[in-house]
């Protein structure tokens, strides 16, 4: 089984480069899925096991995927299928997002149900009430939703009951190619969907007012394929950031739009680190006496949920009791008993984690329990005395490239083990 095993206590230095964002190119690839015409080539792909999934199930409805160095090239102008089955649409929750843009184009579409996940039960009630709204009608065969639409969808005025990031981009992109204007109120304002909506653009499409929660879609006839550079990774970016407070070291990450890190960066700053930007780059300059915080997890702006175990991991080592309320998911402090298991003195309350720090987290052989949390636990080694082994790794392969290896250039004694120690995540998962 694959494993990582880290000795902390050395102290970082250096820069590391921020890759391209999985949760913006998961989306923009299933958008790439409304172009009858053309070839898109997204650029500044991160190589991750995600990509290699979602490019697996583009190519099972038809479309022809070919991967290339931190690029993807997509050409789906040929005729598609619209069933995704259950098999390709279990390992992700992203897949879900092929149901928008099949809808649009073809006005059907069988999309498996990817179920629950460790994280939370994760609805999609607010995906098929807004397709349903643009004259989408819907029925579960066998697991399966199967939507269907009598000639084309139809603009429409969508409410989201709470601003799904998924349901807000599944709904953009079958709007994209529907009949008239949507308008969609209370859209989710994450920058994920701001580069979905410039890729639509670009590709021909009429999307204004991402970014707020107020987004207008003028659908149009035909899409086509266009090139599109995917955003940096804010999530990697904030992972790294932890990893020079943790340690208390000074490290530089390269390729970073540090607006899309407000929430993180001002609770940073509470803390006592500063984080300085220089460019398109920002430095992390933890003080000597860190503070402990309050933080609440929140639809963006608000502080991400992704960024909630590792955070949890830097509060461990801060002296005084920190509080983190989880509410975005209910189920998000699985990691919780594998901080114990180091050590933290951590309780939970419902929805509220007391985090009393300061003492000493010890190594020891933890378990991933979803993506960040994979990061979370590395990251808590770093700080640890002696030795810390983290074991289900195919949650961190999911987002992130070369952990391992990135913190090893920037000084870590960090070692991968066995089967996939070199990470070749996006073929093997394809
Ligand atoms: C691939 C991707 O971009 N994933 C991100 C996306 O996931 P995802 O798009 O799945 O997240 P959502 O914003 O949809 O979900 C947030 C909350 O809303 C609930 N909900 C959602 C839809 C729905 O129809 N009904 C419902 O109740 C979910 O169960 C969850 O509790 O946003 C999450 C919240 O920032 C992030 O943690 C994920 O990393
Ligand atoms: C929860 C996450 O992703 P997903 O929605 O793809 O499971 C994440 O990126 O932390």
């Amino acid at each position: 089984m694959d494993s990582i095993i880290v000795k902390g206590g050395n102290k970082l230095s250096g820069s590391v480069e921020i890759e391209g964002s999985k949760n913006a190119v998961l989306p923009i690839l299933t958008a790439s899925l409304l172009a009858s015409e053309g070839v898109s080539k997204l650029h500044n792909v991160p190589n991750l096991s995600d990509v290699g999934t979602l490019s697996a199930l583009l190519e099972h409805l038809g479309a022809s995927v070919e991967l290339g160095d931190k690029t993807v090239a997509i050409d789906a102008s040929g005729e598609l299928s619209c069933d995704a089955p259950f098999n390709l649409v279990n390992k992700m929750r992203a897949s879900m997002l092929v149901m928008g843009p099949l809808l649009g184009r073809y006005g059907y579409c069988n999309v498996a149900m990817p179920g629950g996940c460790a994280i939370g039960s994760r609805p999609v009630e607010q995906h098929i009430k807004g397709l349903e709204k643009m004259g989408a009608t819907f029925r579960t065969v066998d697991g399966s939703f199967e939507g269907k639409v009598e000639d084309r969808l139809k603009g429409a005025k969508i409410y989201l009951d709470f601003p799904s990031v998924g349901a807000t981009q599944n709904l953009m992109m079958a709007a994209s190619l529907a009949e008239g204007v949507t308008e969609l109120e209370n859209a989710a304002r994450e920058p994920e969907i701001e580069d979905l909506a410039n890729y639509i653009n670009a590709m021909g499409g009429r999307v204004s007012g991402a970014g707020t929660g107020h987004i207008t879609i003028e659908g149009v006839e035909a899409l086509k394929g266009v090139d599109h550079t995917v955003i940096p990774d804010r999530i990697e970016a904030g992972t790294f950031m932890i990893a020079g407070a943790i340690t208390r070291s000074e490290i530089v990450l390269d390729n970073v739009i540090a607006d899309h890190l407000t929430a993180l960066i001002s609770k940073l700053e509470e803390m006592g680190i500063r984080i300085v930007e220089e460019g398109n780059s920002v430095r992390v300059i933890p003080g000597e006496q860190l503070k402990p915080i309050k933080a609440k997890t929140l639809p963006h702006p608000g502080f991400p949920t992704d960024m909630q175990s590792q955070l949890m991991a830097l509060l461990a080592t801060v002296n005084g009791t920190s509080v983190i309320t989880e509410t975005i998911f209910e189920n998000r402090f699985m990691h919780v008993n594998e901080f114990r298991n180091m050590d933290a003195d951590i309780s939970v309350e419902e929805n509220h984690a007391f985090i009393k720090g300061g003492r000493k987290l010890s190594g020891g052989r933890v378990k991933a329990t979803d993506l960040r949390a994979a990061a979370a636990l590395i990251l808590a080694g770093l700080a640890a005395e002696g030795y810390t082994v983290v074991t289900e790794l195919k949650h961190l392969d999911r987002g992130y490239v070369d952990f391992h290896k990135k913190l090893e250039q920037l000084g870590a004694d960090i070692e991968r083990t066995g089967e996939s120690s070199t990470q070749e995540s996006v073929t093997s998962s394809k």
